[in-house]
């Protein structure tokens, strides 16, 4: 009973912990902050454009790949800073793939958001 509670308690902190890193990305990191302007910038976008509830669903789920992305990347730069904070190849080449795979997302969301709005202007 007592390790069920225990079970609860470290999964609400976990949540809250979850959180925290969530506010900290909002606030404080400049790529993420650019990309939820993005994201933002085409919620408007497609409000105006009247995109179907398909497209709704295509769009979301390129923003959120892109954030997740990117967040992740944040992540192991901090990591890569933290571990090796002077000039070092291998940090560099880490950090390269880590952009590369923020890279890779945001190369199929602006696929994505051409196939969407490409056709609304021919
Ligand atoms: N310690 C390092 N050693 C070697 N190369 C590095 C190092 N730090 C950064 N680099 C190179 O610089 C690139 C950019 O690094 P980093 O992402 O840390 O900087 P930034 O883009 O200015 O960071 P931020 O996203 O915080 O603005 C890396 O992909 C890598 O090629």
């Amino acid at each position: 009973m007592n390790s069920e509670r225990n079970f609860f308690l470290n999964r609400i902190k976990s949540v809250k912990y979850a959180a925290k890193g969530f506010w900290i990305l909002i606030t404080s990191e400049k790529s993420i902050i650019a990309q939820v302007i993005i994201g933002i910038i085409m919620t408007i976008i497609g409000f105006l454009m009247n995109i179907s509830a398909t497209e709704w669903l295509f769009q979301i789920t390129a923003i959120a790949i892109v954030l997740v992305a990117e967040s992740l990347n944040t992540a192991i730069e901090k990591m890569a800073d933290f571990i090796h904070p002077d000039y070092n190849t291998k940090i560099g080449f880490i950090k390269d793939i880590s952009a590369g795979a923020a890279f890779f997302a945001a190369i199929f969301a602006v696929i994505i958001g051409l196939i969407i709005y490409i056709p609304k202007f021919i």
